[in-house]
């Protein structure tokens, strides 16, 4: 059975079961699989001629051994994949030579979120069954996490669902998808800040449950639980085994922000898929991109953009890839962390340290202007029209490529449609929102708006989940 250990090396290791009902661990770190399976050349190309559904059964499986029946893991996933918009659930798009997207919004909320928050919902409901328990999942969101999320557990019997959603820094089409699903177990919270204050009250609210009474868990939905990031490796094997991988190796381009996909795409590697280049694609909240250029870790004030799922100024899932970089010693990177939040100084990494993070990815920031040209640029060579957070992948892919005979993918992130203020810059007509979304706008909307003050948000919870 996979065990999982905290990055800060002080809390209990754990099972899936226990990981998929936590957020943070108890010292305030992340859990990670205590061993990688790692799969021969040989035996990924095996994988070649599976659907999705079924590589994605090959992936999972040995995370979840033990907690979850291989049938039922199965079950699942048929389920999930089969309420997909495209048959072959993540299509690649060619953009140019050797360059493509790989489409990942074919899914019920039009973002690469569906992929795991499916799963996981699903997950949820088949642990809590069996053990006769209620949770309360906390997640926060700024724009796409938050539907995805909404919508993977909106038929779970035993969940509330509480979302925060910086108010009005997210675009129209996401806080609907939001607020204009009905159900009585979920809950849209508009927070007077942005991603980060939201981002940093669910954190919190792992180390101090109290407002639960002892009397429910918290769940997190954000890519900080581990089932998140297991879900959103599979698609990394199945567009290089759809190219002519694991023979050659490929390059990946990846819009981020918590630095979950990215860190997927890390995974992939580790378990032996040939990835030569990843590139870590930001906007202008580039603290990463500072980062591995610069050598120094500054978090800045918040900017909202064009791009406001990648308005994310503490990439948590940058912890996961510390831990390695730092030879899993949790000792090292609690205090390393420490500094990090403390976020009164530059904090610089250690040159070797930052040595082994440049040999792995490459990264870049992309300006508004630059995210709107591109989605211009792309149009005009192809007739194919990108969403802003995509567009920022593909730019990143243009300007860092190492090698041009290596497929380049950049990760689709999101559906344009989602995006209208983006669109409109770049002088397009918005594309029509797909069958099951056509009535979005007139759907009734249901959010409470709140200041970005923990307490408030703590008692609307309890005031909500015992009521
Ligand atoms: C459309 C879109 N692109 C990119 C990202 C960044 O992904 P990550 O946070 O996993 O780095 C997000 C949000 O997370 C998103 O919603
Ligand atoms: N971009 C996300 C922000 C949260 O990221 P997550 O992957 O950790 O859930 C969003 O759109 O909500």
């Amino acid at each position: 059975m996979m065990k999982y250990i905290s990055t800060r090396g002080n809390a209990p290791e754990l099972s899936f079961e226990e990981v998929l009902l936590t957020g943070l661990a108890e010292d305030g770190g992340l859990y990670v699989p205590k061993e990688v399976p790692h799969y021969s050349l040989e035996e990924i190309a095996s994988w070649r001629d599976l659907p999705y559904t079924e590589l994605a059964h090959k992936v999972i499986y040995p995370f979840v051994e033990g907690c979850v029946e291989s049938a039922d893991l199965k079950k699942i996933l048929d389920e999930v994949y089969s309420g997909f918009g495209h048959k072959a659930v993540a299509p690649l798009q060619q953009i140019d030579h050797n360059e493509y997207v790989l489409e990942l919004f074919h899914g019920p909320t039009l973002a690469f979120k569906d992929f795991a928050l499916q799963t996981l919902g699903r997950l949820l409901d088949y642990v809590l069954e069996r053990r006769h328990e209620k949770v309360v999942i906390m997640g926060a969101t700024s724009g796409d996490t938050g539907s995805a999320a909404i919508e993977g557990t909106k038929a779970c019997r035993n969940v509330d669902i509480f979302i925060l959603h910086p108010h009005e820094k997210v675009s129209e089409v996401q806080r609907r998808q939001m607020t204009t699903v009905k159900g009585d177990n979920i809950y849209n919270i508009a927070i007077k800040g942005n991603f980060d204050d939201a981002q940093d009250m669910v954190k919190k609210s792992f180390g101090d449950q109290s407002f639960l009474r002892g009397e429910r868990k918290l769940v997190a939905v954000n890519s900080i639980n581990w089932a998140r990031i297991m879900s959103q490796i599979v698609y990394y094997f199945y567009s290089a085994l759809n190219l002519g991988g694991p023979l050659r190796p490929m390059a990946y381009s990846v819009p981020t922000g918590n630095f979950g996909d990215i860190f997927a795409g890390y995974m992939a590697k580790k378990m032996g898929l040939p990835i030569e280049q990843l590139v870590i694609a930001t906007n202008s909240n580039d603290v990463l991109h500072r980062l591995m250029s610069k050598n120094q870790y500054e978090v800045r004030p918040l900017l909202h953009t064009i791009t406001p799922s990648m308005d994310i100024a503490v990439s948590s899932n940058f912890e996961r890839l510390l831990f390695d970089l730092y030879d899993r010693d949790g000792k090292a990177l609690a205090d390393l962390m420490a500094r990090m939040n403390a976020k009164q100084d530059i904090v610089s990494l250690d040159e070797e340290k930052l040595g082994k993070a440049r040999q792995l990815f490459d990264s870049y920031a992309c300006d508004e202007a630059s995210t709107v040209e591109t989605m211009k640029a792309v149009y005009e060579e192809t007739g194919y029209l990108l969403d802003p957070h995509t567009a920022i992948g593909v730019k990143a892919a243009r300007e860092t490529r190492r090698n041009t005979s290596i497929p380049m993918i950049t990760l689709g992130t999101a559906h344009p449609v989602k995006f209208e203020d983006a669109v409109k810059q770049a002088g397009f007509d918005m594309p029509e929102l797909p069958h099951h979304l056509t009535d979005l706008m007139e759907r009734e909307e249901r959010l409470h708006v709140l200041p970005a003050d923990l307490d408030v948000v703590h008692e609307f919870i309890a005031e909500n989940t015992f009521k």
